[in-house]
């Protein structure tokens, strides 16, 4: 019995590192980040996890933290699939902005609740809430039934598209989720129950 479910947020992109809103904006992984995949790769390989596929977004930081992964797992065979429903959230007008010049500009409080609040969008972006109505529709047709077929799964994406995710699976609410940091390649293991509940998670930190 396996149904195992693991997420991983993509190792630190160039714009992370200069500290950007990205979006869908595509930059590529830092070379932190690309130790970061390796080093996530290792400690599943540590796990003795075997993946039978794997999910991940249009988006290169995410593509490549997997192919990464892959290679750290010995499973560069693993079947993939790219999709842009697993992109991160749509950071609309604030996509490129630099996040401290955006809080002298709009003030911290604002800032927090576009980049932290369950259903207030940034100007011409996604809300968690409309990330969710992406996600999650995704994840219930083409993640989960792998899932629940005794297999193990891979996902790699992004900081707000696995929120959405989390949501879901940790039973958080729009006023706890606002609290929730993922970290860049921390794997985290989910082993799912036949009714799809979460049965136990654990969280591979470095
Ligand atoms: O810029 C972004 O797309 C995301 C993830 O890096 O940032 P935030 O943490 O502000 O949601």
């Amino acid at each position: 019995m396996s149904r195992l479910l693991v997420l991983v947020r993509h190792g630190q992109s160039e714009w992370n590192l200069k500290n950007l809103f990205t979006g869908w904006k595509d930059p590529d992984l830092t070379e932190v980040g690309v130790s970061e995949a390796r080093a996530a790769g290792q400690r599943l390989k540590a796990e003795g996890i075997h993946f039978n596929r794997a999910f991940t977004s249009g988006l290169t930081r995410a593509q490549r933290t997997l192919a990464l992964i892959q290679e750290e797992i010995g499973q560069t065979d693993l079947p993939v699939v790219r999709e842009q429903a697993l992109n991160e959230r749509h950071y609309g007008d604030l996509a490129g902005l630099n996040k401290d010049d955006a809080r002298q500009r709009w003030g911290e409080e604002q800032v927090h609740i576009w980049r932290r609040s369950y259903d207030v969008p940034p100007p011409g972006g996604e809300s968690l809430k409309d990330t969710v109505a992406r996600v999650l529709p995704y994840y219930v047709r083409n993640i989960l039934p792998a899932v629940l077929r005794e297999e193990s799964v891979l996902v790699t994406a992004h900081g707000n598209s696995l929120r959405a995710l989390l949501l879901v699976l940790d039973g958080l609410t729009p006023e706890t989720i606002p609290g929730v940091e993922l970290a860049t390649g921390e794997p985290i293991v989910y082993r799912l129950n036949a009714d799809s509940t979460v049965a136990s998670k654990k969280i591979l930190s470095a």
